[in-house]
């Protein structure tokens, strides 16, 4: 699939944009603060209904006005698309063709894309909850179900969590309502965690692939679903689900104590291991980057998979973290293939050489030219 067209009219620092993009590469260039990455962002407002980088809404309206909207026209292999978001004081309006959409987990999926930032480069290293929202953001596109069990599990998790701080006050006593909640809410993560070993399994096996190549098959890539249910990889949903409620039987005296729900999707992670190691204990800097690189780039294979289009690439100035070798891999790997967006202040040689005739964008302060590449 890919972005023909976006009209931007109030988002962030852009008036009143009308562009037309190319489906191969798409070069966004310009010095700092002038924009590049608030037009990724309303190309990812525009896929995913949200930002990647704010909570708040009202930061993506210009701060002269109160409204805002993003209108795009998608291309995909037997239909094209009119996606309109509209962002207002009482909230946002999401339409398919014309259509408003009831709901947003409907919206959603229509435009898949995957984002890669400079943080992302912190996928290995960072903490549990950079590889949780990764896992959540990218497995959410492709399925509506893994979606809305987990904004279902996120609401039951705030009422458990409220209901555990009330009994560890004493403010309530009734322990039958904790167990409706731990019920409802195994429930929903047993179905959350038995989606993400389905996809983690896929991802794998095409990052292995990846970090095979770029590093001339000397390193093996694995990865490890952790979490406090046992043997995950023989259960199925019903299982998991038993082991869940389980888990919150016998430790509910410890999670009164805590105040909060100690077990659940929301406190799993992912370990990658490298030749059996783990690469955020044992790996160097370069590992690491490695394998977050072939991660993102095998998310490219599993949307193609699941959805049967290429995503939409958007690349935030990463080429500048990314050496040489790793550029290339990462170029080769979307060129003629992926409709991809980069931003970045300035064009090094060895980027020059690797792409071929992209569309590049001049952006300055909010106003954007097309411009030749020399
Ligand atoms: N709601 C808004 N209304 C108007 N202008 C805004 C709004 N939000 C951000 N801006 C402006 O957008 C600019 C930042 O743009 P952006 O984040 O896209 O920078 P950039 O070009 O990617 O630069 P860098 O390379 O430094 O990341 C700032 O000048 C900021 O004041």
């Amino acid at each position: 699939m890919y972005l023909k067209e976006m009209t931007l009219k109030n988002f962030r620092n852009y008036r009143d944009v009308n562009l037309v993009f190319s489906p191969q590469i798409n070069v966004l260039i310009g010095e700092n603060a002038q924009g590049k990455t608030n037009l990724l962002e309303a190309i990812y407002v525009l896929a995913m209904a949200r930002s990647h980088r704010t909570n708040n809404e009202r930061e993506l309206v210009n701060f002269a006005k109160d409204e805002a909207l993003i209108q795009g026209i998608l291309e995909r292999k037997l239909s094209k698309l009119k996606l309109e978001l509209f962002l207002g004081k009482k909230g946002k309006k999401a339409k398919v063709n014309h259509l408003e959409q009831a709901k947003l987990s409907q919206y959603i999926g229509q435009m898949n894309v995957i984002l890669f930032a400079p943080e992302d480069l912190a996928l290995v290293k960072g903490s549990p909850a950079v590889r949780r929202k990764f896992i959540d953001m990218e497995f959410g596109q492709i399925d509506a179900h893994y979606l809305y069990n987990l904004s279902q599990y996120r609401v039951l998790l705030k009422q458990r969590n409220h209901y555990l701080k009330q009994l560890q006050l004493k403010k309530a006593k009734d322990l039958v309502l904790l167990e409706v909640l731990s019920d409802q809410i195994a429930a929903f993560g047993a179905e959350i965690i038995a989606k993400r070993i389905i996809f983690l399994d896929e991802l794998e096996k095409y990052a292995q692939g990846v970090q095979a190549q770029i590093t001339g098959q000397k390193e093996e890539l694995k990865f490890n679903y952790d979490t406090s249910v046992e043997n995950i990889y023989e259960k199925d949903v019903k299982q998991l689900y038993t082991d869940l409620k389980k888990l919150y039987e016998t430790n509910q005296n410890k999670e009164i104590f805590q105040g909060s729900t100690l077990y659940g999707p929301h406190r799993d992670d992912v370990q990658f291991l490298i030749n059996k190691k783990n690469v955020q204990v044992f790996g160097s800097q370069g590992q690491q980057r490695t394998t977050a690189l072939a991660v993102k780039l095998a998310e490219i294979d599993v949307m193609k998979n699941e959805t049967g289009e290429y995503p939409i690439l958007l690349l935030d100035d990463v080429l500048s973290e990314l050496d040489g070798a790793r550029q290339t891999q990462l170029l080769r790997a979307i060129q003629d293939r992926v409709q991809t967006f980069l931003t970045t202040p300035s064009m090094s040689e060895v980027t020059r050489k690797l792409i071929k005739d992209p569309k590049v964008f001049r952006i300055e302060a909010g106003n954007i030219k097309n411009e030749e590449f020399r």
